[in-house]
């Protein structure tokens, strides 16, 4: 049941959006895709679901390919946010749900479990457009994930809520992904997809820079950050090989070393000197590896 991307191009004209994209979304994991704006997510995502047809290559779910519309075991919440903002949001979601094969008595029955779930019942009989954009966002999300479907693309599943609203989403996402379903989402928030994926892909300008899954990524990427605290001067570390970055903060430095024997060095000549009170040596974060792979004008 894995999701398969093999030799995925696509072009609008004479401009590649998606350049030969391959990857393995192995089932019932997260797999999360990063990458600046226009960097082809939006893209991969409607050739997955059939919604555009690739110029090359082949995509299949479970050996075949995806047609969103008679599929229903496809969720997807789209960029876009397109509900109807005259329609009340039951009448909406009953809608939406009955195109994937719901009855109407069970979307309405998990329609109140969702509306409770994300502190909102009182929105049943609400229209659309009284809503505010944050809770607009919720309720499409209902209509992605009402029918409990095995694959769930969202793009930016998490952009434009406030920090309670990401943390219910989040907790959904998690326990759809408990329940069985393969996720696949977009984000530009790195810390989101570090804690909620095993395996992900950076894209860069229509291409894979990284993918695979995060431990293996970080493993590869050899560099190591180092947070020291001490109560002596740390100038003395500018002049040591293999610290490709370093940053004074209020209680010392943080920096970032090439490999493990440079770490030994900086703890031997740190410990030399004084006292200190923290030394920790930590993983790359994502934000590291994104930084150097795809460049500092993201952020
Ligand atoms: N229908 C289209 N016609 C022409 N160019 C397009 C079309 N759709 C997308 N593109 C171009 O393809 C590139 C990739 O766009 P895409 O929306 O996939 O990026 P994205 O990674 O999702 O970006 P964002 O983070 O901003 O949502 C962009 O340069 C975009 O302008």
């Amino acid at each position: 049941m894995a999701l398969i991307l093999n030799n995925v191009t696509k072009q609008f004209g004479s401009f590649t959006a998606v350049n030969q994209l391959t990857l393995e979304v192995p089932e019932k994991e997260m797999f999360g895709f990063l990458g600046a704006n226009g960097a082809g997510k939006t893209t991969t995502f409607r050739m997955i679901l059939g919604l555009i047809d690739q110029t090359g290559g082949t995509i299949t779910w479970n050996g075949r390919p995806i047609n969103y519309s008679t599929t229903p075991e496809i969720g997807y919440l789209p960029e876009e946010r397109g509900l109807y903002p005259k329609m009340k949001v039951s009448d909406q979601i009953v809608y939406l749900a009955r195109l994937r094969g719901m009855k109407k008595q069970e979307i309405l029955k998990e329609l109140d479990r969702w509306l409770e779930r994300f502190k909102v019942p009182e929105y049943r009989n609400k229209k659309i457009e009284e809503l505010s954009k944050g809770n607009q966002q919720k309720i499409q999300f209902i209509a992605a994930v009402i029918h409990k479907p095995k694959l769930l693309i969202l793009d930016e599943p998490f952009s434009g809520l406030d920090p309670v609203n990401v943390e219910l989403l989040k907790e959904a996402v998690k326990n759809i992904k408990e329940s069985g379903s393969t996720i696949v989402f977009s984000s530009h928030r790195m810390e989101h997809v570090e804690e909620l994926c095993e395996h992900l892909c950076i894209m860069h300008k229509g291409a894979p820079v990284v993918h695979g899954d995060l431990k293996t990524i970080k493993r590869s990427f050899g560099k190591k950050n180092i947070s020291i605290h001490a109560d002596f001067e740390l100038d003395f570390l500018k002049g040591i090989q293999g610290i490709p970055r370093l940053t004074f903060t209020t209680e010392g430095v943080r920096l970032q070393v090439e490999s493990e024997a440079v770490a030994k060095e900086v703890f031997n000549q740190v410990a030399s000197k004084g006292f200190v009170r923290k030394f920790e040596l930590e993983d790359p974060s994502l934000h590291d590896i994104f930084i150097e792979k795809v460049g500092a004008s993201y952020e």
